[in-house]
């Protein structure tokens, strides 16, 4: 009687399958959406997984970890994983909602990170361009991506102005300056691109730049998501799998609201989310040193104690931030040693070993 079936449940076998990573990656099966389908049948357990490769390998691994995992719970007496390749996906099946859809379009990657906003103006990609800069400080290979098609400012703030070159077979060389890579929208669509070419159209031109663009080798990719949290947003954080994704606000509470509304869309897909920044914290008085809470004070902690994610850091509120940004000089570089600065590196530094710790425990978490 000791391997009594009685109880085993779905939410256990999806716990041992949340053990289970897709080959060569830190993600999880089930995460990433590669399972479609469970059924439990007495002692008999069925698994479906969707891939999006015709790839036979990944296909025979995958089933012998699936299965191997799922047999050794307790009360199992027959598992099969059915392993479902790219061209036999059914009809109706949320292959576009799998993280895993173009995995291969981004061989080299190892962590994608997005860093998103509930609003605009929060200082998105301000924070965006430090942290991957940081990274590249701290001798990560590290690219940057600007898709942040309403406004793509990556451009201005990483001081680079010339058009991409793109090489006979059609892949686009990344620029690198300040010891990272980066490719923005920004240099296709000109300062005064119509507006009804930033809707749809173009974030799918954002997709193809993701894809297209000569990455090579990265340890991390940070992409500087459009602000908001509606179906464009949705969709791009949907074209990659990501390692997980960082959310910056301001601590007024309107704009925590919008926090709210990040995390609920990363949750959609599955994303893990590694923290919260709170930008424009507080002032620091240049004359005297006292420091003022310009908006309110301790709401991204409690934000983030509401949530269960870290607050990774605080910047203050100060005029070398915005001027670094509009010389194309990002601070954590040209003025190092500014508190800003400082804790610019902290984040890249808590970031880096959230990543190194792949989808592990917490704290990268997957808000339930
Ligand atoms: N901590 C800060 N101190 C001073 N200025 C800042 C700070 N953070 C950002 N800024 C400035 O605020 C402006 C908006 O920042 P940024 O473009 O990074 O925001 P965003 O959220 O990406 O905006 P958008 O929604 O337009 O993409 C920029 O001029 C930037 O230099």
């Amino acid at each position: 009687m000791a391997n009594q079936p009685k109880g085993l449940s779905e939410s256990q076998v999806y716990d041992v399958l949340k053990s289970v990573n897709y080959p060569g990656y830190t993600y999880d099966i089930v995460s990433s959406g590669v399972v479609q389908g469970l059924d439990i049948s007495g002692q008999n357990v069925r698994v479906v997984l969707q891939l999006n490769t015709n790839q036979q390998e990944i296909a025979a691994q995958l089933k012998q970890t699936t299965e191997e995992a799922v047999r050794a719970i307790p009360g199992v007496n027959t598992v099969a994983a059915e392993v479902r390749l790219k061209d036999q996906a059914q009809p109706g099946s949320p292959q576009n909602r799998n993280p895993f859809a173009n995995m291969s379009a981004l061989p080299g990657v190892r962590h994608v990170v997005a860093v998103a906003s509930g609003k605009g103006g929060v200082g998105k990609s301000t924070v965006a361009t430090n942290i991957a800069v940081a990274l590249g400080m701290s001798g990560l290979r590290t690219g940057l991506l600007d898709a942040d098609i309403y406004g793509p400012s990556i451009p201005l703030m990483m001081g680079v102005n010339e058009q991409p070159q793109v090489s006979s077979d059609n892949r686009i060389a990344p620029f690198v300056n300040h010891g990272i890579k980066m490719q923005s929208l920004g240099f296709f669509l000109g300062e005064n691109a119509p507006v009804i070419w930033r809707g749809p159209m173009v974030m799918k031109a954002v997709q193809q730049l993701l894809k297209d663009t000569d990455w090579g080798e990265l340890d991390a990719l940070i992409i500087d998501l459009p602000p908001g949290t509606g179906d464009v947003q949705l969709t791009l954080v949907q074209t990659v799998p990501l390692t997980g994704a960082i959310l910056v606000t301001t601590p007024q509470d309107l704009a925590l609201l919008d926090v709210k509304k990040g995390a609920e869309m990363f949750k959609q897909v599955n994303a893990p989310l590694i923290g919260i920044v709170e930008n424009m914290s507080f002032f620091v008085c240049p004359d005297c040193g006292k420091s003022t809470e310009v908006f309110r004070r301790g709401g991204g902690q409690k934000e983030s104690e509401r949530l269960g994610i870290p607050l990774l850091g605080r910047i203050p509120l100060d005029p070398v931030v915005c001027d670094t940004g509009d010389l194309g000089a990002p601070l954590v570089l040209s003025h190092p040693d500014t508190s800003a600065a400082e804790e610019f590196k902290a984040i890249a530094a808590t970031v880096t070993e959230l990543l190194s710790r792949g989808t592990g425990p917490a704290p990268i978490n997957i808000i339930n």
